[in-house]
């Protein structure tokens, strides 16, 4: 491919408010270039108007100098961008060589007349997930699928269509460390034959690992650029301390109170001999965990099953105690997405906002911005609709539900996925100070740093079964990586 450059003119979209406001960016090809902000500023708005998912309402969109005329998502891809967005779009009755492949069979048919052979769809199947290094059968279901892999066929059906500009949308939110480092390698192959790969991301590993080149948006509008060179020069530093990126965990450790709940030798058809044991005032990590996985743990421990063998018990309380979950769906599933933020944010509890026998909306709008308030929710108000709120918002909007909830034994997973370090920070300062007050918290990750950084011990499971029970206090990233290698 010959190297070009795809520019924005002073590229402005108009919805309600202004939503993106003259943005001048430019990419190379044959880089990796990260998009970063905090939620709710104009990222992804942005990357769907390159995408031609959303329509321009002024400025323009140039490849090589040339004007482009991008009204639709097939018109982009006609001159080979391509975004993959943050939610997975799948076919889910369909199998991993028809989700891959559907729409782009007549790519691998030499005679562009025949449909290629059976055989021949599932070698190159075959073939892409090798390089991620999957070993899938491109027969079974996607339903049996991980995230990972899920976000993997998701890629290879561009990479298929050999794209000129790639987009990904927080591509590595809920992806670990190697996962995530095997897809930057395949994609390291992308940038060598002079793709332009845009990425957004809220984390700074990844940003400083792969960028050559980052893009800061803000309110809407990009506020500088700068290269790999000047990464460490102060100004690039002073946005790096605005956004808080290189931020610390804000580790709390004490002293273990009674028991809360505890895993006895407990298996089900997912998951084998989990063991242990989590206090009050503890918060316990998992990884390694599958997405059947998760939601087997998760529905085990609400009482939604019932074990094949062992137990869960809950010595401190009488019964169940209350329970808090965040589970792993996607914000589109988990939010009444036509119904209001404190409807959102309430429905864990309608109870507490009834007044003389109704729900109060009154009361309702005032714990929706007290539970919002703690969790930076910024560029957007309780009263905006639900469904226009940016990922990030979303997911401020079930931690919020979660918290007005409440109880005694919280269950998370992934809950700082697409927030911003800010919010993160402001997360992990509220998961402190529930355990402060006598909480339980089982956080399940695929984030090593947040699991290392915020409990006191990690259980880590490999293909469902417990492998382990470590303390967090000589253990590095590198290490739990490998021991779930
Ligand atoms: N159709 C719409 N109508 C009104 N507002 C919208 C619409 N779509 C997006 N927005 C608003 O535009 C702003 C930017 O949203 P966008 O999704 O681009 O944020 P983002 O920077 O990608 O955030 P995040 O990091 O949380 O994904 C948000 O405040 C969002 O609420």
């Amino acid at each position: 491919m010959k190297p070009f450059c795809i520019e924005t003119k002073h590229l402005t979209k108009i919805s309600d408010r202004t939503l993106v406001d003259n943005i001048n960016f430019t990419a190379y090809s044959g880089e990796f270039h990260a998009i970063i902000g905090s939620n709710g500023e104009g990222k992804t708005v942005f990357a769907k108007l390159l995408a031609g998912i959303r329509s321009i309402t002024s400025g323009s969109i140039l490849l090589d100098g040339k004007v482009l005329d991008i009204h639709d998502v097939s018109s982009a891809q006609k001159h080979g961008i391509y975004m993959l967005l943050e939610e997975q779009v799948m076919f889910p009755t369909l199998s991993v060589r028809e989700n891959i492949l559907s729409g782009s069979e007549y790519l691998l048919s030499a005679s562009h007349i025949w449909a290629p052979s059976r055989k021949k769809e599932n070698q190159v199947c075959r073939e892409y997930l090798q390089m991620f290094g999957l070993e899938l059968d491109p027969e079974m279901p996607v339903t049996e699928l991980t995230v990972f892999e899920k976000r993997i066929l998701q890629l290879i059906r561009v990479l298929i269509r050999r794209p000129r500009v790639l987009i990904l949308d927080e591509f590595a939110s809920c992806l670990t460390y190697d996962e995530t480092e095997r897809v930057f390698q395949v994609l390291k192959g992308l940038k060598e034959q002079q793709t332009a790969i845009l990425f957004i991301t809220h984390n700074y590993s990844v940003l400083l690992r792969y960028s050559d080149r980052v893009t800061i948006i803000n309110d809407g509008t990009d506020i500088a650029s700068f290269s790999r060179s000047e990464f460490h020069a102060k100004p690039f530093k002073e946005h790096v301390e605005a956004l808080k990126l290189n931020f610390s965990y804000p580790s709390l450790r004490l002293p273990p109170g009674k028991e809360v709940v505890r895993f006895c030798h407990f298996s089900n058809p997912q998951l084998h001999d989990v063991d242990f044991t989590l206090h009050s005032g503890e918060i316990i990590g998992m990884a390694g965990l599958s997405s059947t996985e998760k939601a087997s743990l998760i529905r085990a421990a609400i009482g939604d099953t019932r074990p094949a063998s062992g137990s869960i018990l809950f010595p401190g309380s009488q019964g169940r105690p209350k329970i808090s979950l965040i589970g792993e769906q996607d914000s589109e599933l988990a939010l009444f997405s036509s119904q209001s933020i404190p409807f959102n944010i309430t429905a864990s509890d309608f109870g507490r906002t009834a007044s003389h026998g109704f729900t109060s909306k009154k009361k309702a709008g005032l714990y929706a911005r007290h539970c919002l308030g703690r969790l930076n929710f910024r560029n957007a108000g309780a009263e905006d609709k639900t469904r226009y709120l940016s990922t990030g918002n979303k997911q401020k909007l079930i931690i919020a539900r979660s918290l007005f909830c409440g109880g005694s034994l919280y269950i998370y997973s992934d809950p700082a996925k697409n927030l911003d370090a800010a919010s993160r920070l402001e997360l992990y300062n509220i998961l402190n100070a529930l355990i402060l007050e006598g909480a339980a918290i089982l956080l399940i990750s695929s984030d090593f740093a947040e699991l290392i950084g915020m409990c006191s011990r990690i259980i880590p499971l490999k293909d469902g079964r417990q492998i382990g029970n470590y303390s967090t206090d000589y253990l590095s990233v590198q290490a739990l990586s490998n021991t779930l290698e």
